[in-house]
């Protein structure tokens, strides 16, 4: 693939993708998290690019949204997908599913969202999904403790390309080798001469270690999952919330995880704690080790009557001799009890082993002396024989560990993907479940059907542009249960005529709303809907007040260019009649409406001058009509989906039909139960009125 050819990819750009370990597969899935891990890449960049590559995949035009009202009424559909996703991952993923003219690309979707809407789910699981993100990269690794070592110039510079994480140093022989061995707790010596040469400190020869890095520094393929251990454990309970089926051993990689420390280092071994808190330990144990024995000789020698005799005395004053040598004259048990009780405090705190107990003892030497001090040498070789002893474990351990979780990689990488995923699934679950949705049915005319090959969309010879049945507009702000369904169908230029807030608006925005989430491959809210596949959506909010000169022109020119194209158009307008005034508006529409029909486009116009416009129009306008089926208390009782061919009567008409209706009624019960209302002013003046509306 070429990365450049994307729509909206440049060079710099393809160059940070080819990053990524498989870009075509990334950018074909539309996984945003994989493409976000290219170097310089949001979410949001992330999401656009693969948007780009979809589109170049399904040969897609782009534009299907082609006026504001269309692009506003998307992103409130998906804003309503987005609310019921738990993760960003699953709101960014869900922005590359976008309304196409393309059958390919809606019935991809439609198989994944035909999946998605079986899927089971509860609290456990949407809490479980709270914890969970994409990988993240694991980062640079430097490890200090280890070198790598070589007399060839040209080794040390393979080895320093191979093993970045390592220092690499120039040795010249053995000796040097040697040296090393005092500044690192390992070096590894990559030369096969070294071979055999025995010297102190850890000093191991691999001349294969380039090629298997993984031996040298298990903190390579450790990082990956120690910096993701919390998104993996995450990762883990969604998939045993929601009995997914794993990608990979969920108990080993737990196990694994259990056995990793965030920072990398291997958890839950008792040796090597106990060495890692006796090299932490060590001095402040020497420290207390030292204060025992003082504390202890102190107590002796205030308890003690020395006796000494004269020329004793005399004898060690003339030698110079200072209290040290009194001290081992005199008081030599007290001293070698004092000295072993800190030999033993030192060896109890650090819970020292045999060979280590051994230098141990030897911080504390047997000449008598006050106060006791520990010997600094001996202290630092107890050092540095449990520093080697902590990271030959912890190399050992890790080497296994790595070795352990070697396999589980890629299930791990799968396992993150696949919860993540069921995010996006189950906010398209949630959303048709919430809005009793059903996948809406695609029906090809058979001249488009023929022109792309698989055939699962249903043929019809029956124009049709859309049909809805029962559905309930997800943009009107009320719970569902207060939306009444609607019915209506359209498969040519219709008009729609309704009493005032009957729900003209709201049934344009049914439609549009239904068709953008069709043309996404997503389930409608509805009991079932027929349509065609349509090239683009045309809709046209209500102007708010008339146009001055400048921007009626513009609207018309607007008009104008739709009219020329149109066939694959699904075209929606709001009262247009507000841009202008209702005389030359009724003769605009008429004329719009014409040109439209023609060229064979779907729209619905809603205008208050339906039956003017009829009358203006050179063909026959089919007139649909949003009925009141009455006035209760007031207050519109009305029908809420458009009745056929019917021009519905305004609310005014109504009014003046419910005081005609009124007058009439008290004109009986004033005439004595007789209906001879003749004559009587009122009923007389509402008829009169009646009349001008037939
Ligand atoms: N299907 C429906 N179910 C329940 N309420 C609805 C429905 N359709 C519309 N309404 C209610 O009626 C109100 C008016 O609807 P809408 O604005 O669509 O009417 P309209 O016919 O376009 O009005 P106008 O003639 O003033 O332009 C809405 O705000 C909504 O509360």
């Amino acid at each position: 693939m070429d990365l450049e050819s994307i729509p909206g990819v440049g060079e710099k750009t393809a160059r940070a993708l080819e990053a990524l370990d498989e870009p075509e597969r990334a950018l074909r899935r539309g996984d945003v998290a994989t493409i976000a891990t290219a170097p310089g890449i949001t979410q949001g960049r992330a999401a656009r690019i693969a948007r780009g590559a979809i589109r170049q995949e399904h040969d897609d035009p782009g534009g299907f949204l082609a006026t504001d009202r269309a692009r506003e009424v998307y992103r409130e559909v998906l804003g309503l997908l987005k609310e019921r996703t738990v993760t960003d991952y699953a709101a960014q993923r869900l922005e590359t599913i976008y309304p196409s003219p393309r059958r390919s690309r809606i019935e991809d979707v439609q198989a994944f969202a035909r999946e998605a809407i079986d899927r089971d789910y509860d609290d456990a699981v949407l809490e479980a999904l709270e914890g969970l993100e994409p990988l993240r990269n694991p980062g640079d690794v430097r490890v200090r403790e280890r070198c790598l070592a070589t007399t060839d110039a040209e080794r040390y510079s393979e080895a320093k390309e191979a093993i970045p994480e390592l220092s690499v140093e120039i040795v010249e022989d053995a000796q040097g080798l040697a040296e090393l061995a005092r500044g690192y707790s390992t070096v590894i010596a990559l030369d096969e001469s070294f071979a055999g040469v025995t010297l102190e400190g850890d000093v191991q020869v691999k001349p294969g270690a380039l090629e298997n890095p993984a031996e040298v520094v298990p903190e390579r393929p450790l990082s990956f999952f120690a910096r993701n251990r919390d998104r993996l454990q995450a990762a883990v309970e969604v998939h045993q919330a929601a009995a997914l089926e794993p990608a990979c051993d969920l108990a080993a990689l737990e196990d694994g995880l259990s056995r990793l420390d965030e920072d990398g280092t291997v958890a839950g071994d008792d040796e090597l704690d106990r060495l890692t808190t006796a090299v932490d330990d060590l001095d402040a144990a020497a420290s207390a080790a030292e204060s025992v024995a003082n504390d202890r000789l102190r107590e002796a020698i205030r308890e003690q009557d020395v006796t000494i005799e004269g020329s004793d005395l005399l004898s060690l004053v003339e030698r110079g001799a200072g209290v040290d040598s009194l001290l081992s004259r005199e008081l030599a048990d007290e001293y070698a009890a004092a000295v072993e009780a800190a030999r033993e405090h030192l060896i109890d705190a650090l819970d020292l082993d045999q060979g280590e107990s051994e230098i141990a003892r030897r911080a504390f030497s047997d000449e008598p002396a006050f106060p006791v001090e520990r010997d600094e040498a001996v202290v630092s070789r107890l050092r540095e024989e449990l520093t080697a002893a902590k990271e030959r474990r912890a190399g050992r351990l890790k080497r296994e560990l790595a070795a352990d979780l070697a396999d589980q990689r890629e299930g791990a990488r799968q396992l993150v993907r696949d919860a993540l995923e069921l995010d996006v699934e189950l906010a398209i679950a949630r959303f048709a479940r919430e809005y009793e949705c059903t996948m809406p049915e695609f029906v090809e005319s058979e001249a488009r059907g023929a022109s792309e090959d698989d055939g699962a969309a249903t043929e019809s010879d029956d124009p049709v542009g859309f049909a809805i049945e029962g559905g309930q507009s997800p943009l009107l702000d009320e719970p569902l249960e207060a939306i009444d369904p609607v019915d209506y169908a359209v498969s040519d230029v219709a008009l729609l005529s309704g009493v005032n807030s009957g729900g003209k608006t709201s049934t344009l925005d049914l439609v549009a709303g239904v068709v953008v989430l069709a043309h996404m491959g997503l389930p409608v809210p509805a009991e079932r809907v027929r349509l065609r596949r349509f090239d683009d959506l045309h809709y046209h909010a209500k102007t708010q007040g008339t146009l001055d000169a400048g921007a009626f022109e513009s609207t018309v020119r607007e008009f104008a260019d739709l009219a020329q194209g149109g066939e694959g158009s699904l075209v929606l307008v709001d009262e247009l009649e507000s841009i202008t005034e209702p005389g030359a508006s009724a003769k605009i529409i008429a004329g719009i409406l014409e040109a439209l029909s023609e060229n064979g486009a779907t729209a619905v116009f809603v205008s208050h001058l339906a039956g003017e416009i009829r009358e203006m129009a050179d063909y026959d306008v089919t007139v649909d009509g949003i009925e009141a089926v009455g006035l209760v208390d007031g207050e519109l009782e009305v029908n809420r989906s458009p009745v056929k061919d019917h021009l519905a009567r305004s609310t005014p008409e109504l009014i003046v039909e419910k005081l005609a209706d009124e007058a009439r009624d008290d004109a009986v019960a004033t005439n004595g139960g007789a209906p001879d209302g003749e004559g009587d002013p009122e009923p007389v003046f509402y008829d009169r009125l009646l009349e001008k509306f037939d």
